[in-house]
């Protein structure tokens, strides 16, 4: 399409919208030309909610500061995801920016997360994924600097995780790099650690992931200062099996 004709369509789009306050398409012919629906509603309404009390919970529990990490949930085909550089205390639910698994912008004025690939990448590999938090967690990011997985060694990490949380090769920020690393490491528990980085957490909903991402900060703080103290030994091997299996299946209002 000539970009002249990009444009008279684009105006057209957006009268369109204006008169019926409809969803309209954001990429035509792959034109840089993302806007948000200002004449009707934002496309996932509740999942935005959802998104943005996630982001105020990892806050909460300190496991993100400033601008750092990002949440996202997978829709279908499209992910919702956190804008890019914008500080947890100006974040709104309008700011999330809809992707698709391709990383096409198709709702949203603002430019999302620097590690939207890695996100795509998760989903793409993961039939399970439904939700991924990336955070830069102290504790956490202490064995991922010191290129350490975090061993068994307390039963809260054998009731969530049931299995070590392996360490990736290092991968640098901005492409499917780190994607590809975790799916190399990511066992059952869905935590992994990034090399020199941070912290990846899968989940197969928004609040699993939540969860998961503030045990990792818990059982990664026991972790370092029981190492620091003494030679703390691994459980065994079938007492974390029947541990992660009791919780799950038990725990709880099960
Ligand atoms: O680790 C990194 C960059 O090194 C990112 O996770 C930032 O911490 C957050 O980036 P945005 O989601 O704001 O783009």
């Amino acid at each position: 399409m000539r970009s002249t004709d990009r444009l008279l369509f684009i105006d057209f789009l957006l009268k369109f919208e204006n008169k019926n306050g409809t969803v309209i398409p954001c990429c035509v012919d792959n034109f840089d030309c993302t806007f948000t629906h200002k004449g009707g509603k934002s496309m996932y309404e509740k999942e935005r909610k959802e998104l943005y009390n996630a982001h105020l919970l990892l806050e909460k529990y300190g496991l993100v500061a400033y601008t750092s990490g990002n949440v996202s949930v997978r829709i279908g085909d499209h992910v919702l995801i956190k804008p890019s550089g914008v500080p947890y205390t100006e974040l709104k639910p309008e700011d999330f920016v809809v992707v698709d698994l391709e990383g096409n912008v198709i709702e949203g004025e603002k430019k999302p997360s620097v590690d939207t690939a890695t996100h795509l990448y998760l989903y793409k590999h993961l039939d399970w994924a439904k939700s991924v938090i990336h955070t830069h967690s102290t504790f956490a990011m202490v064995w991922a600097i010191l290129e350490k997985s975090i061993p068994v060694l307390c039963t809260a990490h054998a009731d969530v995780f049931g299995e070590e949380i392996p360490l990736t090769e290092y991968a640098p920020v901005g492409s499917e790099a780190i994607g590809k690393a975790v799916v190399k490491v990511i066992g059952k528990s869905g935590a992994v650690l990034l090399r020199k980085h941070g912290v990846m957490i899968v989940g197969t909903s928004v609040d699993d992931a939540v969860k998961k991402a503030i045990f990792l900060e818990e059982v990664a703080k026991a972790a370092y200062f029981a190492t620091l103290a003494g030679k703390p030994t691994p459980l065994p091997p079938d007492e974390v099996d029947h541990l992660y299996n009791q919780y799950h299946t038990k725990y709880g209002q099960k």
